[in-house]
């Protein structure tokens, strides 16, 4: 095999929140061990997104799909950088004109955290708690479990949310577990929710890495860190969420894992206000994980009752 040409070194653009940082370094060390490359053959480019810049109103009021994610794509395209480290679990279900994701890292734990400095467990919180979370999905999913508690918008990065909570804003939060563990902070959560008591996001705990479509430098060295497991897993998940035209800013839950045969997928999709819960599954080949993961959308579409979609 050919050396790819790093001459020109590989522009890396990411966020510049902790974790995004984390997540960047993480795919830089995976593809210069892979390659051999040394340290200087990649460079890495700090880019501000809308999300991160506005932090004073709930996400879903600035509006819009891609708020972490349109300038990086911007960049990407106007050749300012390489290749684009994301949470898949931000990013849209389609990608612009142009671009591509075909690369994923290794899927870190993907369960969500629970983080109080008072309570043990979710079942621990004294009726009419205080639990900030600005996530949809954790909202609705807390609202129906404890119809009791009191949730509060609750923006910002990991620090930030922590620093809310030592305040006092809040008895308890959400994380997910695998954003602690990539920021070497596992201390901080009481443990992980299991995903039977709480369904993770589409997507959480993986990597995924967007190129240009065109460009073949980047994409012979991203082949070579790609995960394939965790790449068939991301199949079912996507089609599924794409089917249900949802979003990381809709109340929609979904995890494929592997078994014997193939995948098992659930779902779930909940009223916002957590109200109503509608849960499916599917078991199928990893060839057909695309198909299924539209299948079940499909499914849980139809048993929704009349409004149930307000959030579409
Ligand atoms: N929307 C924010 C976001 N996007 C990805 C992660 C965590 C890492 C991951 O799921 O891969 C987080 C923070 C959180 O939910 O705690």
């Amino acid at each position: 095999m050919q050396m790819p040409d790093v001459t020109r070194p590989l522009k890396i653009g990411t966020r510049g929140s902790p974790l995004a940082l984390a997540q960047a370094f993480e795919t830089r060390t995976r593809l210069m061990a892979a390659h051999g490359l040394p340290e200087d053959a990649c460079e890495i480019v700090i880019i501000k997104t809308t999300g991160d810049r506005v932090l004073d109103r709930p996400l879903k009021e600035i509006g819009g799909k891609g708020l972490f994610t349109k300038e990086i794509e911007e960049a990407l395209l106007a050749g300012d950088i390489d290749i684009a480290v994301h949470s898949m679990k931000d990013m849209p279900v389609a990608q612009p004109d142009g671009l591509t994701l075909d690369c994923y890292l290794p899927r870190e734990d993907v369960r969500d955290a629970f983080v109080s400095p008072s309570a043990g467990s979710l079942a621990d919180l004294p009726e009419g708690a205080v639990v900030g979370s600005s996530s949809l999905r954790r909202r609705a999913q807390l609202a129906n479990r404890r119809p009791d508690l009191r949730i509060v918008e609750f923006r910002g990065n990991v620090q930030t949310r922590l620093k809310k909570l030592e305040d006092g804003v809040a008895s308890a939060t959400f994380l997910a577990m695998a954003g602690l563990n990539r920021l070497g902070m596992t201390g901080v959560a009481r443990g992980p929710i299991s995903v039977e008591e709480m369904l993770p996001a589409v997507a959480q705990g993986a990597i995924g890495i967007e190129r240009r479509l065109a460009d073949s430098r980047a994409a012979e060295l991203l082949a070579a860190i790609h995960d394939r497991t965790t790449g068939e897993r991301l199949a079912a998940e996507r089609a599924y969420l794409a089917t249900l035209d949802g979003s990381c800013e809709t109340p929609i839950a979904g995890l494929a894992v592997h078994d014997d045969d193939g995948l098992w997928l659930r779902g779930e999709i909940l009223r916002p206000d957590g109200s109503e819960v509608i849960r499916g599954e599917r078991r199928c080949g990893v060839r057909d994980a695309a198909e299924a993961g539209a299948d079940l959308a499909r499914d849980l579409l139809g048993q929704a009752p009349k409004g149930f979609f307000d959030w579409r």
